[in-house]
C-alpha cells in the first residue's frame, strides 16, 4: 500500500479577473518532503500557497491535504480547520503576547496542560525555551523566525507553507536562521512548500523544487535535474546562468560556432538544428594571445571573488559566458578559444522544449 501524501494538488486553477495566477496546476507532495517553490515576481508563487491555506478559494480543481480534501467544486474546508501551518516573510506575531502565548496561540481547545506541555516542546525544538517569557520585540528577527515556526508547529500540522521566510533577515542571519529553520523541519519530518525568489536558496534547502512562470509548473524535480537537465528554456535561464547557441546534431555529433561540442549517444541517424544550453561553470577557455583575427576574444570580465565570470564575444557576434578561477584573468580584448568542458553532457532544446532523443524527422 503507497502512503497517502501530505498534500495533493489537482488541476488547481485560479483567476483574478483577467490574471491566470494558477493554471491548471498538479503536484503531489509525499509525507515528509521539503519542496521548494520558486519563480519570477507574479508568477503565483503566493497563490499557490494561499490555495492550500484556504486563504483563496480555487476556480477549478481540488486540493487534498493528508487524504482530506480541503477544496473542490463541492467542498471548502476553511484555513483554521485544515491542518497547515504559515510562517510568513514578516513574522506574523503578536506584539503584546509574550513567545510562550504567541507559540500556544494555534492550540486553543486543547486542555491547558497539554497546551503548555507542548508549548515546551516546540520551543525546546527551536530552542527558545529560554526566551519564551520575552515579548516579540525583545527577540533577533532571526529568533522572532524562530517563533513563528514553533507557533506553526504547535498544532502538528500536516504541511507548513513558509513564504520566503528569511527575506526580512539580512544576509548573514539569512543564512543561519535558514540552516536552523531546515534542521528544525528535518529533525521533525514536516512536510514544508517553501516559497523563495533565491535560486541557490531552492537548490540548496528543496528535496525538489517546483519551478513557476504564469501559473503554470514549468518543472518539478529534484534539485540536480532542474538545473542539469532543465525541462524547457525557462528553466534553463530562470535556474541559474545560461547561453543558448544554435547548434547541429550530424550523425551524434553536436556541433556549433565553438565546434563540437560533444557526442550525443542515441543520435546516430540524426540530421538536426537544436539548440545548446551552455552554463559558464562548462565552458572553457584558453587564451590565444598571437590570434588576429575577428573570432573569439573576451568582451568584460567580473571579479566575483573566488571565481571570475569571462563574457567572450564570438565571431557571429553571440557572447557565451566562462567561470574561471580566482588565479585566471584574461583582459577585456584577449583573443580566446572557447570549447566545452570534457565530460558535460549539455542540454539540447528543439524550440523552448529539452528533447533527450532525436525529433522524428519530417
Ligand atoms: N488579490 C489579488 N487581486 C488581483 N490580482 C492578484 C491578487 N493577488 C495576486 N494577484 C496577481 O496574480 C498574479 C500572481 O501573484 P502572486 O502574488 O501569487 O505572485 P508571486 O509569484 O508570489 O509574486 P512575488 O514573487 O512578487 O511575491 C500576479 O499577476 C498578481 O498581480
Amino acid at each position: 500500500m503507497t502512503a497517502t501524501p501530505a498534500l495533493v494538488l489537482e488541476g488547481v486553477s485560479k483567476s483574478y479577473g483577467a490574471v491566470p495566477a494558477a493554471c491548471d496546476v498538479d503536484l503531489v507532495v509525499p509525507s515528509g518532503e521539503l519542496v521548494t517553490l520558486i519563480g519570477p515576481s507574479g508568477c503565483g508563487k503566493s497563490t499557490a500557497l494561499r490555495l492550500i491555506a484556504g486563504l483563496e478559494r480555487p476556480d477549478r480543481g481540488e486540493i487534498r491535504i493528508a487524504g482530506q480534501t480541503v477544496a473542490d467544486g463541492r467542498t471548502f474546508v476553511p484555513p483554521e480547520r485544515r491542518r497547515v501551518g504559515l510562517v510568513f516573510q514578516d513574522h506574523a506575531l503578536f506584539p503584546h503576547l509574550s513567545v510562550r502565548r504567541n507559540v500556544e496561540f494555534g492550540l486553543h481547545g486543547q486542555p491547558r496542560a497539554d497546551r503548555a506541555a507542548r508549548v515546551t516542546q516546540v520551543l525546546d525544538l527551536v530552542r527558545l525555551g529560554h526566551l519564551a517569557d520575552r515579548y516579540p520585540h525583545e527577540l533577533s528577527g532571526g529568533e522572532q523566525q524562530r517563533v513563528a515556526l514553533a507557533r506553526a508547529l504547535a498544532p502538528r500540522p500536516a504541511v507548513v507553507l513558509l513564504d520566503e521566510p528569511f527575506s526580512s533577515l539580512d544576509e548573514n542571519l539569512r543564512a543561519q536562521v535558514r540552516a536552523e529553520l531546515v534542521g528544525v523541519l528535518r529533525e521533525t519530518g514536516t512536510t514544508a512548500v517553501f516559497v523563495t525568489h533565491d535560486q541557490t536558496e531552492a537548490l540548496s534547502i528543496g528535496d525538489r523544487v517546483v519551478v513557476m512562470t504564469s501559473g503554470r509548473i514549468e518543472q518539478a524535480d529534484t534539485p540536480s535535474r532542474v538545473f542539469e537537465q532543465p525541462a524547457t528554456r525557462f528553466v534553463a535561464s530562470f535556474m541559474g546562468d545560461a547561453d543558448f547557441l544554435r547548434a547541429h546534431v550530424h550523425r551524434a555529433l553536436l556541433t556549433c560556432e565553438i565546434g563540437v561540442v560533444s557526442t550525443v549517444p542515441g543520435w546516430a541517424d540524426a540530421e538536426t538544428d537544436v539548440d545548446v544550453v551552455l552554463r559558464p561553470h562548462e565552458v572553457a577557455l584558453t587564451a590565444e594571445p598571437d590570434r588576429s583575427d575577428d573570432g573569439p576574444a573576451v568582451v568584460a570580465v567580473e571579479y566575483h571573488g573566488a571565481f571570475v565570470l569571462h563574457t567572450v564575444r564570438l565571431g557571429s557576434g553571440q557572447t557565451v559566458r566562462s567561470w574561471q578561477p580566482h588565479s585566471v584573468r584574461h583582459p577585456v580584448g584577449t583573443p580566446v578559444r572557447v570549447s566545452v568542458v570534457p565530460g558535460v553532457t549539455p542540454t539540447l532544446l528543439v524550440g523552448d522544449t529539452a528533447v533527450s532523443s532525436p525529433p522524428p524527422r519530417g
